[in-house]
């Protein structure tokens, strides 16, 4: 069960920050931020620890979940399935843009195999979870089986529940997967009831005909599966990517022990959107990263009603977007904790006009 924030401290915190030494509301979105970290942080503290307590981000840890599509046969991505395998090697051995930014900022990376078709040498340090080597086309078949779908949840929390052991109090959700904006917009559709028309978009770049093939494919797939897109589980599970269920398992299982999930792009969003059509409360531990390239992941922030910290027109995926998020988070809490109160500082409160 994911429990809804107490906010026994909410009204303390936000005359806090009103009370610091700026306009009220000047610095914007940092102010929701620390609001929001704060809040989740402070769920289990007494009176006495909240009013001198400093609020960090510790072990902030960044998972890359990686799983390969059937739908990726139809020519779906400029890229062909292998490329996945490929960059899971590539994340072993440190050279993606996800490890640089990790080591930039300080994130713990993991990357999970969660079924790949190309599995890269067993003593690289990636996790290996598999579900199977490959999901099925989703304009044929189911994208997995209810076992997989189960597991795939199972293994996902299990993953979760591993990492917390280093007390991280913060995580983040990326991912890998040749073919996967077409999973995610498929999921989008079933979710939101907009049309392909209005989900697909170019994922790593393919052309206009591409475009509308795969918006083809996914009004198949709608039509096919029909009867059972009426809840969330079978939504993931005949569209989804293994990848994407593990996310879902990992961020319900952050969401119950009440730590900030960050949730990077296009595919990480369809994932936490099916995490919150199953627990609505979840979506309270939920910082969403970045408004991606992808056209149709401003609709998703949209329909989700949330608004993300970055924009930079970002749509690599692999978590890029969530780890830029670690120095805003910081910076946020440095605030919250330093920053002088106009008593403190003896300056003159200053009142916002109408
Ligand atoms: O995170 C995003 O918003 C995003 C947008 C477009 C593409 N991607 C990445 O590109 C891959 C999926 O693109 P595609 O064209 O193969 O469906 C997958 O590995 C994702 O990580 C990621
Ligand atoms: C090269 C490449 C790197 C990626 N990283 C995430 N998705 C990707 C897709 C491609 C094609």
């Amino acid at each position: 069960m994911v429990k809804p924030l107490d906010n026994k401290f909410s009204a303390q915190i936000k005359q806090k920050i009103d009370l610091k030494t700026k306009p009220l509301g000047a610095l914007g979105q940092l102010e929701c931020v620390a609001f929001q970290l704060v809040n989740i942080f402070s769920q289990h503290t007494s009176d006495a620890e909240f009013l001198s307590k400093k609020w960090v981000v510790i072990a902030p840890q960044l998972i890359v979940f990686a799983g390969d599509h059937g739908i990726a046969s139809q020519g779906v991505s400029i890229a062909p399935s292998e490329v996945t395998g490929q960059m899971v090697a590539n994340f072993a051995a440190g050279g993606a843009a996800i490890n640089v930014l990790c080591r930039q900022f300080g994130w713990q990376l993991s990357v999970v195999d969660c079924g790949i078709l190309n599995v890269p040498e067993a003593d690289l340090g990636v996790i290996s979870q598999r579900l199977g080597n490959i999901t099925q086309a989703f304009h044929e078949y189911e994208a997995m089986s209810e076992a997989q779908l189960e597991q795939g949840l199972t293994l996902g929390a299990r993953i979760l529940t591993l990492q917390s052991q280093k007390g991280a109090n913060v995580y983040a959700f990326g991912e890998m997967g040749i073919g996967n904006t077409s999973s995610a917009a498929a999921i989008f559709s079933a979710l939101s009831g907009l049309s392909p028309e209005e989900t697909v978009g170019k994922g790593t770049g393919v052309s206009g005909e591409v475009v509308i093939k795969k918006q083809q494919l996914l009004a198949q797939a709608l039509v096919l599966h029909e009867s059972k897109l009426t809840n969330a589980r079978n939504i993931l599970r005949c569209l989804g990517g293994f990848e994407i269920c593990q996310m879902v398992g990992a961020m319900q299982q952050a969401a119950r022990l009440q730590a900030v999930i960050v949730v990077d792009g296009f595919i990480a969003t369809a994932a936490a959107m099916i995490v919150i059509a199953l627990s609505p409360n979840a979506q309270q531990y939920m910082i969403f990263a970045h408004c991606s390239g992808e056209q149709a992941h401003a609709k998703m922030l949209e329909y989700l009603n949330v608004k993300p910290l970055l924009n930079l027109g970002l749509r690599l995926g692999e978590g890029s977007g969530a780890a830029l998020t670690l120095p805003i988070m910081q910076s946020a809490l440095a605030l919250y904790n330093d920053m002088a109160s106009f008593e403190d500082a003896q300056v003159t409160q200053v009142v916002q006009g109408e």
